[in-house]
This record gives C-alpha cells, sequence and structure tokens, in this order.
C-alpha cells in the first residue's frame, strides 16, 4: 500500500517546481504583522504582547544611507528607519553574495519558520515553498494531520526527504523545512547544499504561539493531556530533547535570546519577525562573506 502511495508521489507528477519557482512570491509586504492572532488566556498572555506590532524598536538616531554593515550586531537600530528599509537594504547587500544559493530555514514547529521564510523571499526576490505543503500536494492535498494518520511518520518522513532533495537542486528559493526535517542524515545533505538556517526560539515562545493557533495541523503534538499551553510545552520539550543537537548542524543560527538581548527586550515575544528576518540575513552574510 504504501509503495503504491510512494510512486505516486513523484515530485514531477504533483508539483511543477521549476516552474513555480520561476515566480517569486508576491503576497508580502515588507512589514509582517501578527495576522489572526487569538488572543490567549491572560495567564499565558506575553507580558507586552502589543509590542509585537511595533515597527521596530528604536535606540539611536542615523543620518546615513548607508545602514551599519551589521544593524542588530551593533545592538542599535536606526531610529529613524523602519525595520522593512533597514531589511530591504541587507537584502539587497547580500543578495549578490548568495550566488542564487537557496535558503533552507529549520527549527522547532512554531518557530516562524514559514513566516520569516515568506518575507525573505519577498526581499531577496527569491521563490518561497513550504516543504510541507508539497507533501500535501504530493499525497493528493492531504493534510500533514492526515498523512500521519493515514500512512504513519515514516512515509511523511520520506516523502519529506524527496522533497528536500529536489529542492536542493534548485536556486533562488526560501524553504520553510517541517520542524523534523533536521533527524535524518540525508536531510542535512541536502538543505547544507543551501544555506541552513536555525531560528532557535525559547519553548515557552513556542508554546504560547502554538497554544494560540492550535494544534490541529500538527500531528505530533496530539495525544497529551492537560490544558491547551501545558501539553503543548510538555511535548515541545520531549521534542526538544530528542532534536536540540540536530538544530546545530546549520550552517547559521538566528536566536531570538540574542536578538532580545540585543535590542534591550526583556521577552522574546516582542520581537516582531521584520526583525528576525534582519537578523536572518545578518548571519547569513557573516556565512556569505567569510
Ligand atoms: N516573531 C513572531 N512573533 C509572534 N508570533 C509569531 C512570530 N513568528 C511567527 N509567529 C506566529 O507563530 C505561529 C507559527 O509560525 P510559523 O511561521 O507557522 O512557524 P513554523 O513554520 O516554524 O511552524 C503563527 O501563528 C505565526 O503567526
Ligand atoms: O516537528 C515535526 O516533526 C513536524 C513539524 C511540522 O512542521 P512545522 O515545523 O512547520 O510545524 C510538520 O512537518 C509535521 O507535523 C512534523
Amino acid at each position: 500500500m504504501d509503495a503504491l502511495i510512494s510512486q505516486s508521489v513523484q515530485l514531477s507528477t504533483w508539483v511543477d517546481l521549476e516552474k513555480m519557482a520561476r515566480t517569486p512570491s508576491s503576497s508580502l509586504r515588507f512589514t509582517q504583522r501578527c495576522r489572526g492572532q487569538q488572543r490567549l488566556p491572560k495567564r499565558l498572555q506575553p507580558k507586552r504582547a502589543a509590542a509585537w506590532y511595533r515597527p521596530v524598536s528604536l535606540k539611536i538616531s542615523c543620518s546615513s544611507e548607508n545602514y551599519p554593515a551589521s544593524v542588530l550586531e551593533s545592538g542599535s537600530l536606526p531610529a529613524s528607519f523602519d525595520q522593512a528599509v533597514i531589511l530591504k537594504n541587507k537584502a539587497d547587500e547580500i543578495e549578490p553574495y548568495l550566488d542564487g544559493r537557496c535558503i533552507f530555514l529549520v527549527g522547532m514547529m512554531g518557530s516562524g519558520k514559514t513566516t520569516v521564510g515568506r518575507i525573505l523571499s519577498e526581499v531577496l526576490g527569491y521563490s518561497f515553498f513550504d516543504s510541507d505543503k508539497l507533501i500535501e500536494q504530493g499525497v493528493g492535498g492531504t493534510a500533514v494531520a492526515e498523512i500521519f494518520k493515514l500512512y504513519g511518520e515514516s512515509f511523511f518522513r520520506d516523502n519529506e526527504t524527496e522533497v528536500l532533495r529536489k529542492l536542493s537542486s534548485m536556486h533562488r528559493l526560501v524553504v520553510s523545512t517541517g520542524g523534523g526535517a533536521v533527524v535524518r542524515p540525508i536531510n542535512w545533505r541536502y538543505m547544507n547544499k543551501g544555506i541552513s538556517v536555525w531560528l532557535d526560539v525559547p519553548l515557552e515562545a513556542l508554546a504560547r504561539r502554538i497554544t494560540a493557533v492550535g494544534t490541529d495541523s500538527r500531528p505530533l503534538l496530539h495525544n497529551e493531556s492537560g490544558d491547551a499551553y501545558t501539553k503543548t510545552f510538555r511535548r515541545l520539550s520531549t521534542l526538544w530533547e530528542e532534536r536540540s543537537e540536530a538544530y546545530t548542524k546549520a550552517i547559521t543560527t538566528v536566536s531570538l535570546e540574542n536578538i532580545a538581548a540585543k535590542l534591550g527586550d526583556e521577552d522574546v515575544c516582542d520581537i516582531t519577525p521584520t526583525a528576525i528576518a534582519i537578523e536572518a540575513l545578518v548571519q547569513i552574510e557573516s556565512f556569505v562573506k567569510k
């Protein structure tokens, strides 16, 4: 049965990746907001949730058109510029150094791979792919949770590897991978043909985000007892113990705790996706300019 389905999941038959990749994603604006954020119970709300929507955390003024080589490295963002402008300038600066290499975002579920990945693809003029979505399309539009239920995790993982293999032979893509893609060594061979970026987000923040949107689409978070936050946090902790080492194989790391420290924020939940995208470019820059 599985063999039969596997055969039907030939990438060429389900997604014309090459064609899709020729069309850079166009739905994104530089300033990404947390749309559709549901209200959490008060005790789960981040201390300054509204700050997610702040356009920028500003420290100093800057009169030059040339932004500091590393706006976040310096720990100070120029006061009069929107994060979106900083992001776009940084993208323009490093894009030639990428030589078309793909960017693979890795990280625990809920770490922002899709959110940040879309922003990066937009500013770099790259195409965006979500590997989970490609797997779903390959199985006739079956949702990830359903694929796990009907065919099991290893079937899902085989398809994930096949998707990554195919994507790794392409250029100018930003790819949001599934949280478990890091576990198979073969996947690293594919992802590190491009530049892998680990979004390192504290478990508490992940659990808050996922609780806000629900766990329906994330099958590995099903089957726990307790309230939504507690069971999500517990399951994430187990997965983290199994995977934390694997994430360190990424070529670059974006640590939200480091960004928070640089910006003077005390809560990682205050960091906007745009600020995270800027830091991702800063980290990528230090790799490509080495
Ligand atoms: N920097 C951020 N601050 C607050 N919420 C965020 C941030 N980045 C992502 N989110 C939210 O967290 C949830 C998971 O993000 P997503 O990009 O889908 O993660 P992943 O693709 O890694 O699973 C989404 O609801 C998204 O809106
Ligand atoms: O952590 C994991 O093993 C998984 C994460 C999910 O992707 P996201 O990280 O995008 O939620 C999805 O691939 C699947 O549910 C398995």
